[in-house]
Parts: C-alpha cells; sequence; structure tokens
C-alpha cells in the first residue's frame, strides 16, 4: 500500500517501505527522535562577531557558541532566522555543524585551489570561500542547474564570490583544473579565433536570450536533472577567479592525468549525491511532500544501485583532479554502508595511490568511529548534528 504509515516512538509517522530500508541497512528508526531536539546550527561569517548581542535581542534567544567548531552556534530549532538583520545582510547562514566538520576536514589553507564537485545548494561552497579569504580560488560544480544557480545567488548575497567560478556539469566527467596555474600543457582545442573571446568582469545582468534559457530550464527541473550534460557551462565567476582576462579556449582547456597531478587542486570536496536518510530534516519534508514520493525517490533499489555507482564515480573523478600530495574528504548524508564504507573499501582497492588520512581535526568532534578506521559518523542521536559520514584521502606521489 502506497502511504501505508506507521508511528514510531520518534512520533513522525514512518512508511512501512522506509521502516524496511532502515532495518535492511542497520539503521536504527529512532534516530528520527533526535528530529525535536537537533538543533538549528549557524556560522558566522569571520569578522561579523560584532552583531551577535544584536541576532540574540532580534530573535530573543541566546546563541550558543559551538565549542568545537569555530564560528558557530546554536539556537533551538524552531526559532527562525530569516527574517534578521543579520541574515538578510549575509553576515550569518544556516549550515548544520556535521557539514561545517566535513568542511574543517579539508584543513583549508591559504591560497588553496579548491574543487567542490556536488557544490549545490552552497553552504560548504560558502564556507569553503570564506575561510580562504582573499587567497586561492573554487571551483563549485553541480549537474543540476537550478541547484546551482541557487548557490550563485547565495555567494552573490554573502559577498563570498570574489574567489569562485561556477560549473554546470556532470561530476563524474568534470576535467578542468584551476585557472592561473602554472601548466606546461599544450591546448587541446586549436581553434585561434576562440582566443579572442576574453572574459570580461561578470555582470549579473544576463543577455535575454540566456535569461529566457534560465527561465525555460527552471520549468524542466526534472528532465534537466536526468540530461547528461555534455560540455560544462560556467554560469558565474568573480573578479579573482582567475577567469577574467582569459579565454574561453584557456578555461576549457584540458589536461592529461600527468599534468593534473602536477597542477590539480589542492583540495578536493566529493559531498556525494545520495539517500540523505542521515538528514531527518530531509526525511521529514516527505510528510508534507507525500511517502510516495520517498519511495520513488530514496528508497527504489534501482536507483540506490545507480546512486551507489554516481557515488563511485565521483569519488573517482575528484581524486583525479587532485594533485599529488592534495587532499580529498568524501562525504554523505546517508547512514548506509552501502553508500560509505563500500565506497570506500572499493574506491581503494582500484586506487594505489590514494591513502585514507586520519582527521586531525577530529579529536574534539562529537562523532564516532565508523566501520572502517579514520572513517566518521556524525550520528543525529549522539551528535545532535544532522547524520553525516566523512572519509578523508591523500593522494600520494606515486
Ligand atoms: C548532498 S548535495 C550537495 C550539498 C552541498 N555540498 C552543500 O553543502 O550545499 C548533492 C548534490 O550533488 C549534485 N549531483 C548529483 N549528481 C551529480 C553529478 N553527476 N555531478 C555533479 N553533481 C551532481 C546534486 O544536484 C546535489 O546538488
Amino acid at each position: 500500500m502506497d502511504d501505508e504509515v506507521v508511528a514510531t516512538s520518534s512520533e513522525l509517522p514512518l512508511p512501512e517501505d522506509f521502516l524496511h530500508f532502515l532495518n535492511q541497512n542497520g539503521l536504527d528508526p529512532s534516530i528520527y527522535v533526535a528530529s525535536h531536539s537537533t538543533p538549528r546550527y549557524i556560522r558566522l561569517k569571520p569578522g561579523c562577531e560584532a552583531p551577535l548581542p544584536e541576532i540574540e535581542a532580534e530573535i530573543k534567544c541566546k546563541l550558543n557558541e559551538v565549542g568545537w567548531l569555530p564560528n558557530f552556534y546554536y539556537l533551538p530549532p524552531e526559532v527562525r532566522i530569516a527574517s534578521t538583520k543579520a541574515y538578510q545582510e549575509g553576515k550569518i547562514y544556516g549550515i548544520d555543524a556535521a557539514s561545517g566538520a566535513a568542511v574543517v576536514a579539508l584543513d583549508i589553507s591559504q591560497g588553496d585551489h579548491v574543487l567542490d564537485l556536488c557544490a549545490a545548494p552552497g553552504a560548504k561552497l560558502c564556507m569553503i570561500l570564506d575561510l580562504l579569504g582573499c587567497s586561492g580560488s573554487v571551483t563549485g560544480v553541480d549537474v543540476a542547474r537550478h541547484r546551482l544557480a541557487a548557490s550563485r545567488t547565495m555567494l552573490q548575497k554573502y559577498g563570498l564570490g570574489d574567489r569562485c567560478r561556477l560549473f554546470v556539469a556532470d561530476g563524474t566527467t568534470f576535467s578542468l583544473i584551476p585557472v592561473g596555474v602554472e601548466s606546461n600543457s599544450k591546448s587541446c582545442n586549436g581553434e585561434m579565433e576562440e582566443n579572442l573571446e576574453i572574459y570580461k568582469e561578470w555582470t549579473a545582468r544576463r543577455p535575454w536570450k540566456e535569461r529566457k534559457r534560465m527561465a525555460k530550464a527552471m520549468e524542466n527541473i526534472d528532465s534537466m536533472m536526468s540530461k547528461q550534460i555534455q560540455d560544462p557551462e560556467l554560469i558565474f565567476y568573480g573578479r579573482h577567479s582567475g577567469v577574467v582576462g582569459l579565454s574561453k579556449h584557456n578555461v576549457f582547456r584540458t589536461f592529461d592525468d600527468v599534468e593534473i597531478s602536477q597542477s590539480g587542486y589542492d583540495k578536493v570536496l566529493v559531498d556525494a549525491e545520495c539517500t540523505h536518510d542521515g538528514s531527518i530534516k530531509h526525511i521529514q519534508k516527505f510528510e508534507q511532500w507525500g511517502w510516495t514520493t520517498l519511495s520513488r525517490r530514496v528508497l527504489d533499489a534501482e536507483r540506490t544501485d545507480a546512486l551507489t555507482v554516481l557515488q563511485l564515480k565521483l569519488l573517482t573523478n575528484g581524486f583525479r583532479l587532485l594533485k599529488a600530495g592534495g587532499s580529498l574528504v568524501y562525504s554523505t548524508c546517508s547512514l548506509t554502508v552501502a553508500q560509505n564504507e563500500d565506497i570506500v573499501e572499493q574506491f581503494l582497492s582500484r586506487h594505489v595511490s590514494a591513502e585514507l588520512l586520519e582527521i586531525e581535526a577530529a579529536k574534539n568532534w562529537p562523532c564516532r568511529q565508523a566501520r572502517i578506521p579514520k572513517t566518521l559518523r556524525f550520528d543525529p542521536l549522539t551528535s545532535s548534528t544532522s547524520g553525516l559520514f566523512v572519509a578523508k584521502f591523500r593522494k600520494l606521489d606515486i
């Protein structure tokens, strides 16, 4: 029966087939009890500490510092921040603490060139950019145009777009490395006339034709999601993202694997598409959307199999784009072994140059070791965060 629901101890009625999914994956449905107690988290943009009392007065409650994560605060889940001045002025943004931890695990250093391979809607992208400050660059990639367009809006709102470029592209085949990085590479595409097209500064106002195309794309979200995107499309670039002043030919040139290992990204985040079962807030949305949608979108066996193939491909391609010595963080908000430990094991068995790394910053985090040593799990019941799996790899120079 489609919408047959069973009340769990969480009082969130869960459908039979979701309970079966949880059971099959060894997951305890009581994590959904935490839905009432998991706090809301915000990150205060560095340098914006001043308005704390102002925000507290507006929301009529105290912002509690997250002791293990700099610049993070928590507040009761029912408190809304969207109407606060600090939110509207782009001084705070909502991001779960476990998501923040995945970004901290990247161990961003000044000047790093970072690739965020599944970037939308962009909370982690924003955090990476505000950790980098006035150095390095970030390349955000996502296959869903409408979601990446929302990230672009977010970057502009938070004034974080200066060093960022955004590509609508398939992360399993994306092949562009940071621009402005020295390379001996010859262009793979010798069309001289392309050299005449030089990127000028980005303007928010796009040509009429492009806006019309975007509107049409919004209408066809589902078909856009399933459509295979062949060529990356640059939908935003900041003034210091390395793009301004370059020709299209140079921005879109591709490199072989030897060149990538010299001039690829310093850090890569693969926050892969998943079943989102660790995100209580996401599962709660199906109460309104209808549990049949959950069955279709999350529990369908063909879809979950396809997801694990996608996850391995995203991880493999993200790792390929890393320079030797660079590091990659793989994360999902699923708690299933199939989408996490199994992916890590399959990946390691195929890549001798990949080394699993201890996440140094995690010593004080409220998470636990996952089934594979050095990999971590945030569990909604014990971490008071959304559920998240995190693994970190280094690319060895061999
Ligand atoms: C878990 S969400 C990422 C959340 C994001 N990192 C953040 O912090 O806001 C996964 C994203 O992967 C994207 N995605 C799915 N398939 C993809 C693919 N083949 N290439 C790139 N992105 C993909 C989805 O559109 C979705 O936005």
